[in-house]
């Protein structure tokens, strides 16, 4: 039987304190955050048309003169990308402005301010960095506040800033405001490959989300350091709000890594490993990353939907109509503890759970 491990991060320096006392040069980086990869690896800039993350429209979705052809579109994003960046879809201005503006506030603070609000062992709540899992392990170029938003009343409220004194208040209208669009979203996908959409919705309805807020500091060797290293997510949807106007994520399609131009006002979605399962591979959750910029800043939001706790992930019936099952059966918190026990390691960890074609 595997040996239970615990969930939560190994404690290692703060990035942007770090960040303050690198001057650039190769030496000052510690070995721990160089990745030659970045590099080396190709990628795709400044990409147009068929070769960028399809736009969907919200709007259009539900107006009824449009939502066919716009179902089409969405369908095609989570087959052939996994990805698309969400225009229209409802949040209003304000709600993003306040969140981002705290934001921003938030990671500006001194390093002892934030630290109230420091991850505690074995609990993957509050402000430090994501996924250490061992002593020699590459480290991201990131720090990060993650905390769970839903069901209200399990918010641990140690973990919630209260400076600024709007960022409780932001992060609230946020997750409220946000709550309907994924489900909203399973629901097209569901009917656009003819699929019956409760069997889906009823995984999600109600369930838990958590906003993971990354701060990713300027480093002048970018090149050199990795914010966030590939991986997939492990839930049904993310919702990825870009907070200010410096991009860094890329996604990898068919080996090669494509930055995303994130829109202003779009929220970016991706389909998460539990989606991909559910739906027999129809929906591709798809490894992405972070890299970050020489001279500035950059802050993103990403809102996680997660399946019920209880969930044993294995592919709905309706979307096995050929009868081959191709994924095998897990549970929702083994799928769990293997991503926050095990190193990031891109797509492989979804990979293992296909069975043979
Ligand atoms: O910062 C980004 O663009 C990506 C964040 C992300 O992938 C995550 O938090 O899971
Ligand atoms: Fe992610």
């Amino acid at each position: 039987m595997a040996e239970a491990r615990t969930i939560g991060s190994i404690s290692v320096p703060n990035v942007k304190e770090l960040a303050g006392t690198c001057n650039g040069t190769d030496d000052e980086i510690p070995e721990r955050y160089i990745r030659p990869e970045v590099s080396s690896d190709e990628v795709i800039k400044n990409n147009h048309g068929d070769m960028s993350i399809p736009i969907i429209d919200l709007d259009k979705l539900i107006s009824p003169q449009s939502s066919q052809e716009e179902c089409v579109k969405l369908i095609s994003a989570c087959q052939y990308w996994g990805f698309f960046q969400l225009i229209n879809h409802g949040v209003p201005d304000e709600v993003i402005a306040n969140l981002k503006n705290d934001l921003v506030e938030f990671f500006s603070q001194p390093l002892d301010a934030k630290k109230e609000y420091s991850q505690l062992p074995n609990n993957l709540e509050g402000y430090g960095q994501a996924f250490v899992v061992s002593d020699n392990q590459k480290l991201d170029w990131a720090d990060m506040l993650y905390l769970q938003v839903c069901p209200t009343d399990s918010r641990d409220l140690r973990f919630w800033p209260n400076y600024p004194a709007s960022f409780r208040h932001s992060i609230d209208a946020y997750s409220s405001e946000t709550e309907n669009i994924g489900l909203c979203l399973l629901q097209f996908m569901a009917k656009a490959v003819g699929v019956e959409p409760k069997s889906l919705l009823s995984v999600f309805e109600g369930q838990a989300r958590g906003l993971r807020m990354n701060y990713y500091p300027p480093c002048l060797k970018a090149d050199k350091v990795l914010g966030l290293s590939p991986h997939t997510d492990p839930g049904g949807l993310t919702l990825l709000l870009q907070v200010n106007d410096v991009q860094g994520l890329q996604i990898n399609k068919d080996g090669k890594w494509f930055s995303v131009n994130a829109l202003n006002g779009a929220l970016i979605v991706n389909i998460g490993d539990t989606l991909e399962i559910l739906s027999n591979g129809k929906f591709r959750s798809v490894e992405h990353r972070a890299v970050v910029h020489p001279s500035r800043e950059r802050i993103s939001a990403a809102l996680f939907y997660y399946p019920c706790q209880d969930l044993v992930i294995s592919p709905l019936p309706d979307f096995v109509k050929d009868g081959k099952v191709k994924y095998k059966t897990i549970s929702y918190q083994d799928l769990l503890t293997e991503y926050f026990t095990a190193e990031l390691d891109g797509r492989n960890r979804l990979e293992k759970m296909k069975l043979e074609p």
